[in-house]
């Protein structure tokens, strides 16, 4: 089958966008996997199935692989690149469109400067929502790293992050402690690592292991995630700049009962097509 795609990114967290409202299409892992190969396939962080909904009262829904096959609840950047997708497609002219994902349901504005403002959500910190084993409720939880102990606050975004504060943000940290931390038997389905660096209350630098994919350019849930767990800890404002290797993103939540809002932008690169 000759498979139309899009090729996308945010913050270069890069995306393949696939339209299966127009035609059905179907994905298994080893399908993933290969499409994913930046060698012999195309290349992405995210696979991103846009599909009609099942709840008719929702506009689209999309489905979300990591380039490892798995299919993952949510994705910050992904989601502003399917907003764009699905209005450069024509598949709607809507500019607020409601969606749902394996998450739940979120709601995506297309701003005029052509920024997307995503509804991302309640946070949990509760650590059977991740799932992270722990023994009662804790601030900070410490965990042993390949003999060190680090401090982390876990955080479900509806999938689950990792927040680690540090001092610098160095290769050496994300590279050694990232994917310990992803593959730890206290998080049974894996976790995506954020390393925040405090540069003031409401500005931060953010570095992000993901799982299933490795550090990527940026991660949309990764920067609400740190934000969120920067302002449960005291240690930033509702309002906070997130400067990730890609480029930067706005984040802000006003505290427990309110959804988190992200802003940054989308990008098309090409189109192309792949025998699948
Ligand atoms: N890049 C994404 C997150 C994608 C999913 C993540 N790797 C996971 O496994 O949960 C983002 O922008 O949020």
């Amino acid at each position: 089958m000759l498979l139309k795609f899009t090729k996308m990114h945010g913050l270069g967290n890069d995306f393949v966008v696939v339209d299966a409202v127009s035609r059905k299409v179907y994905f298994n892992k080893a399908q993933i996997e290969r499409l994913g190969d930046r060698n012999r396939g195309i290349g992405f962080d995210q696979l991103l199935v846009v599909e009609p909904p099942s709840n008719p009262d929702m506009d689209f829904r999309y489905r979300i692989y990591n380039c490892d096959g798995s299919e993952v609840e949510h994705c910050g950047n992904g989601a502003r690149c399917f907003a764009k997708f699905v209005l450069d497609r024509e598949l709607t002219h809507k500019r607020i469109i409601d969606v749902e994902t394996k998450r739940g349901q979120i709601q995506l504005k297309v701003l005029d400067d052509g920024q997307v403002c995503v509804d991302m959500g309640e946070p949990s910190f509760v650590p059977a929502d991740l799932p992270f084993v722990a023994e009662g409720l804790m601030d900070l939880y410490p965990i042993d790293v390949a003999g060190e102990t680090f401090e982390l606050t876990p955080v479900s975004v509806g999938n689950p992050h990792a927040v680690i504060r540090v001092e610098e943000l160095s290769d050496a940290i994300v590279e050694r402690v990232g994917p310990i931390v992803e593959d730890h038997e206290r998080f049974p389905n894996n976790v995506n690592v954020g390393f925040l660096q405090v540069l003031s209350s409401d500005e931060v630098n953010l570095r992000v292991y993901e799982r299933g994919v490795g550090e990527t350019q940026a991660c949309g849930t990764g920067a609400c995630a740190a934000v969120v767990a920067g302002i449960k800890q005291g240690w930033l404002a509702a309002d906070v700049l997130v400067h990730l290797p890609g480029g930067d993103l706005r984040i802000s939540w006003q505290g427990p009962g309110h959804s988190i809002q992200m802003t940054g932008p989308a990008e098309k690169v090409f189109e192309g097509q792949i025998y699948l």
